[in-house]
């Protein structure tokens, strides 16, 4: 029979090897039992279960937030949020009219007057993967920055009511700083994102490079439109970003957006929560703005911003006015028209 010279110590897994088998065949072993995996299960579940109870208070916290009322009313006077109800029956629409009379009880009058400004047709005329391609600074600028995937592109495009700006649900899509021109007034600057995206470590570095080199060197930038997801808020990579966009003292504009995405009143926490980290920053406006570039809500106000950073509004709203003369115009030659018709018959 086989005997060890010492009683041997025998590390063994208890899930793969049945101890009281192993002990009653050779009982001079002696088995240890070491490392159970439930044991190591347990432990970590524990700390999960820690680091979980962790984040359900900060959900707890965010919730227990107490937004003012006028941000409510204009997030559901705008309609900003995500909406209650997705279904269109007869009766889903009366619930909604009731919940919408309940809101006005509740909030105050929800109706707001919008100014209805368009900008002028945008096309793309340069795009810049060095600084020696930036175009020459011929009329003022206004760019957009943010988190790769956040909007940025797709906001542009609703500003300016056209599809002429690439835009993907895959992060990285934007590679080089692109320029557009707003008729001859101003140009938008699309600009590449930072944070997660599908590129390699080198090129988000020279990204970032060159919309540093942008900013700081563009004598005809007029304001920085920083975009942020509303369902997330302000980020790592967004703090980062501020704080070197901030010390170049440019002005800053924080757009809410992907409102759409959030229900009102976690919208109205989000924009509580942003407002407040906004106050350690010199050049930032701390009231930040909320669209939806799906839904083209809030776009009006933000369109307002832009045309009143490049000194183009008053033009703006020229060209509004002159718009409605000449479509009244065509409405009385029509029915002038109409008239000739029917007298003729
Ligand atoms: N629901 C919703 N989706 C949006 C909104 N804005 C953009 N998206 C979607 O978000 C995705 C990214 O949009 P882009 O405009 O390409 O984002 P970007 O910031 O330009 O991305 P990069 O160029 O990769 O940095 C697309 O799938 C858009 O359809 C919004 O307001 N609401
Ligand atoms: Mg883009």
């Amino acid at each position: 029979m086989f005997r060890p010279l010492c009683p041997l110590k025998i590390l063994i897994k208890t899930h793969q090897i049945n101890n009281f088998m192993i002990s009653n065949r050779f009982p001079s072993l002696k088995v240890i039992k070491v490392a159970e995996p439930r044991r190591i299960s347990t432990i970590s579940n524990k700390a999960f279960v820690k680091s979980n109870r962790h984040e359900i208070s900060n959900r707890k916290k965010f919730r227990q937030i107490n937004p003012p009322p006028s941000i409510l009313r204009e997030i559901e006077a705008l309609g900003l949020g995500k909406p209650r109800r997705t279904k269109t029956s007869r009766f889903a629409t009366k619930v909604a009219i009731v919940g919408r009379k309940k809101l006005e009880n509740k909030l105050g009058n929800l109706k707001v007057e919008q100014e209805k400004l368009e900008l002028p047709h945008l096309s793309f005329f340069a795009g810049a993967k060095i600084p020696s391609s930036f175009p020459p600074e011929r009329v003022s600028e206004v760019a957009f920055v943010g988190r790769s995937n956040v909007g940025k592109s797709s906001l542009i495009n609703a500003l300016a009511d056209t599809t002429v700006v690439r835009t993907s649900d895959k992060p990285g899509l934007t590679r080089q700083i692109n320029f557009y021109a707003a008729g001859k007034i101003f140009n938008m600057v699309d600009m590449p994102g930072y944070g997660f995206a599908y590129v390699k470590e080198e090129e988000k570095t020279q990204w970032r490079e060159l919309m540093e080199t942008y900013i700081s060197t563009r004598k005809t930038l007029r304001k920085i439109f920083v975009i942020v997801d509303a369902r997330h808020g302000i980020k790592l990579a967004d703090v980062e970003f501020l704080e070197v966009l901030d010390k170049k003292g440019v002005e800053i504009q924080i757009v809410l957006t992907k409102c759409d995405m959030v229900i009102p009143p976690d919208l109205a926490r989000r924009y509580v929560v942003v407002k407040e980290k906004l106050q350690h920053y010199k050049n930032v406006a701390d009231d930040p703005l909320m669209v939806s570039a799906r839904k083209k809500t809030g776009i009006l106000k933000l369109r307002k911003e832009v045309l009143r950073t490049v000194d183009a509004l008053e033009k703006a709203r020229q060209a509004i006015q002159k718009k409605s003369v000449l479509i009244e115009n065509d409405i009385i030659k029509g029915r002038l028209n109409e008239n000739c018709v029917t007298k003729k018959r």
